[in-house]
């Protein structure tokens, strides 16, 4: 048996991948990976030391399943394995949109898990959103699992949608707000090099501060509006071109969206 099977080694099939090796001390041999892309499984195997093999082999041998294929894919991935799974089995879904009472339709065997994490999860600084089928007497391990890939919020099903919003989508909205910051340097004459690395610093700075003074951002961010200073006339211009309409636009979206998958 394998500690874990992992069926879809895309992005986030890796981000959990490496995480579990490297946060939550499972070792490469103990994990069992498979996905239709034979060249990402050479890769995923060389890269982790891990096992690949066919998905029946997965199913079959593996007491933690995560599925991490896209949603369009859950039938052709679930259908032709699912009289293979066992009832102490989990299945934990990483699938935007796709719920729980869908994959019951796949099998009834397993306890299913939904999970919405996010690619920091890649370092330990993922964020991830959690629902259990039904309460289980694993759930403090399967926690203690997730932290390790990141910060853990336990929410009704209904939310992951939102959680999937803001922050499955989210780290796609800052790594452009970065980009963004950092050609506004390269506009007004810094290096791309440069300017990149201080707009990341500046976002993780502030994100830091953020969380480690426990201060409301609005106090934070009137700590560095001096008055007809430069920063005021910075914010207007974010004002004037509804910057945070748009991002508030995007979370309500991308939640839509997420809710439409299913
Ligand atoms: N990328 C992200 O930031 C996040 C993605 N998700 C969810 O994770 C899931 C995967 O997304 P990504 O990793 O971005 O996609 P991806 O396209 O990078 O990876 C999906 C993998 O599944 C494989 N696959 C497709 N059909 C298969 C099958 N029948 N059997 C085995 N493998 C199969 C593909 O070859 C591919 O390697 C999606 O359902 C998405 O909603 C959730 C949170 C964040
Ligand atoms: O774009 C997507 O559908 C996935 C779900 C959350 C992040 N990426």
């Amino acid at each position: 048996m394998f500690k874990v099977g992992i069926i879809g080694v895309g992005n986030m099939g890796e981000a959990i991948l490496k995480g579990l090796i490297e946060k939550a001390g499972i070792n490469g041999p103990e994990i069992v990976i498979t996905d239709i892309n034979q060249d990402r499984v050479k890769d995923i195997i060389e890269k982790y030391n891990v096992a690949g093999t066919d998905i029946r082999k997965v199913v079959n041998l593996s007491e933690i399943i995560f599925l991490a294929v896209k949603p369009k894919d859950i039938e052709s991935a679930l259908e032709p394995v699912k009289d293979l799974f066992k009832e102490n089995q989990i299945l934990i879904s990483v699938l935007a949109g796709i719920k729980i009472e869908k994959i019951k339709k796949f099998t009834e065997k397993p306890l299913i898990i939904r999970i919405m994490p996010n690619t920091p999860a890649l370092i330990g600084e993922g964020v991830i959103g959690v629902s259990f089928e039904k309460n289980t007497e694993k759930k403090d391990f399967i926690l203690s699992l997730l932290k390790t890939l990141g910060e853990v919020y336990e929410v009704k099903e209904e939310l992951l949608d939102v959680i999937t919003g803001l922050s499955g989508s989210g780290p796609a909205y800052v790594f452009n707000f970065i980009d963004a910051l950092a050609q506004g340097g390269v506009k007004m004459g810094l290096s791309y090099d440069m300017a990149l690395k201080i707009a990341t610093q500046t976002v993780l700075g502030s994100a830091k501060l953020l969380k480690e003074s426990g201060q409301h951002p609005v106090v934070l961010r009137d700590m560095v509006t001096s008055p007809a200073g430069t920063t005021i006339y910075g914010l207007h211009e974010l004002e004037k071109k509804n910057f945070k309409d748009a991002v508030m636009s995007a979370v309500e979206a991308a939640t839509k969206r997420s809710k439409e998958l299913s």
